[in-house]
């Protein structure tokens, strides 16, 4: 765990110390392991990000929801080797029920649907915080905040097109371009079709796609194993990464048949991608398998075509999560964007914005600090105008005004009091151009 310093200070006589050293412990200062804390600065920029995935999520129709960090355990004991599941930062709470921090959303807007039974299509988004219980020897972060957009209750492929078409504009407003980023773009179509033609069964299809997507990034001996233990040996592996090795579509068509689902489900929805204009940023990828195992069928990720970063975004259609959980097969399309690599990426490409500073359109003080009861009434009269108003809450020089003023990013300086005041005036300086102005205050 961590060591945190020891401090030894003398006790005081009132602590019965007589001069008898006292051990205090120091306040370790660091945020829990794998976690951020977000000072103003940082909270700034993430206000900033989380701005644009609530400006494109009202630009589409979505509704924002929320839930509890918080979910019972049974709602994520998937056996599909996932991640997301083998990382719960789980606990029991007082009462002995095994809870844990959710690692994602999906399976609690699963809860709240089948709760609610909302008429549907629905079009809802979040940006929750999720968590995972990374081994700490990775160091990764345990936890980040995900814009969530999903369309329940829409079968065909103008749903996959919509949620995607969202991202591509999220991409734009932060000033990407499609030679920043890429959507690759493909369906478990073909691997269930290619699966199900070698006689392996439907209920090993969830496990097989989690195995695929991890042999993207381990050698295959890492899950030899685990592909035995579903009768999957290497020559089927073989066959399997010939057809997930298809460049193009019609290439797939070779491998699987032009009338295969997953070749309809694709053209169809890259001919609806090229109404919406976003084909550009569509390259299809027969090895995208995502690392989930609920979905069940256009799967997709963004990723930077530097190829230095993680992906940026990924998502699916999931129309078997429901059933899994009880209830009846329902269509479900939606995708998860972190707060972490898409702010990377725009470091990279210098279009993250500086938040270093933040702005305030006045700061008001009295000559006289704050008994100047003119300061109080001058920040009022700015304050009932919508102006963000920083008063100063002490007796300071004017030297030091002026510099606070700059640190917080003040537009104008308003001084009340002085020879002024005495005129029922106070002074306006505008921090930009340097400009001082004499004003009366009912005229602020
Ligand atoms: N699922 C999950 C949760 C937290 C982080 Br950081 N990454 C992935």
């Amino acid at each position: 765990g961590r060591r945190s310093a020891e401090v030894v200070r003398r006790g005081k006589e009132e602590e019965g110390g007589e001069g008898k050293k006292v051990k205090v412990e120091k306040l370790d200062v660091k945020p829990p392991k794998g976690t951020r804390d977000f000072p103003p600065s940082l909270s700034r920029q993430q206000t900033w990000l989380f701005s644009h995935f609530h400006a494109v999520s009202k630009s589409y129709g979505f509704s924002h929801y929320d839930s509890p960090i918080l979910e019972s355990t049974s709602l994520y004991t998937r056996k599909a080797g996932e991640e997301v599941t083998e990382q719960l930062y789980s606990f029991l709470d007082k009462g002995g029920r095994p809870v844990s921090l959710r690692p994602e959303m999906t399976p609690s807007l699963a809860r709240m649907v089948m709760g609610l039974k909302p008429t549907l299509p629905i079009k809802w988004y979040s940006i929750p915080q999720c968590w995972r219980y990374e081994r700490s020897t990775r160091g990764r972060r345990r936890e980040h905040y995900q814009w969530n957009v999903d369309i329940w209750g829409v079968e065909g492929e103008a749903a996959e097109a919509e949620v995607l078409a969202g991202m591509v504009d999220l991409m734009r407003s932060v000033g990407l371009t499609s030679d920043d980023v890429g959507i690759k773009i493909n369906s478990r179509a073909v691997l269930r079709e290619v699966t199900e033609k070698m006689g392996i069964g439907g209920d090993k299809f969830a496990s097989v796609c989690v195995l695929v997507d991890k042999l993207e990034k381990v050698p295959i001996e890492a899950i030899e194993g685990d592909l035995k233990d579903l009768g999957i040996g290497r020559e089927v592996v073989e066959e399997l990464l010939t057809v997930l090795g298809s460049k193009t579509i019609d290439d797939l068509a070779e491998h699987v048949g032009e009338e295969s689902e997953a070749v309809r489900d694709l053209r169809s929805l890259l001919r609806l991608l090229d109404f919406h204009g976003v084909s550009d940023w569509m390259v299809f990828d027969a090895s995208v398998v995502r690392g989930l195992s609920y979905y069940t069928g256009v799967v997709f990720e963004a990723f930077d075509r530097t190829g230095n970063l993680r992906a940026i975004a990924g998502g699916g259609r999931y129309d078997g999560l429901v059933e899994t959980y009880g209830g009846e097969r329902t269509p479900a399309v939606g995708f998860g964007f972190g707060d972490a690599v898409i702010v990377e990426l725009l470091k990279d490409k210098g279009l993250l914005p500086d938040f270093e500073r933040g702005t305030v359109d006045y700061c008001v003080a009295g000559v006289e600090g704050p008994e100047d009861g003119e300061a109080v009434r001058a920040a009022g009269i700015l304050r009932g105008k919508g102006m963000s108003v920083d008063l100063v809450l002490e007796k300071r020089k004017m030297k030091w005004v002026f510099k606070h003023a700059d640190r917080i990013g003040a537009r104008k300086v308003v001084i009340t009091g002085g020879e002024e005041g005495e005129r029922g005036e106070c002074i306006v300086k505008d921090m930009d151009t340097g400009e001082q102005v004499a004003v009366k205050l009912g005229e602020l």
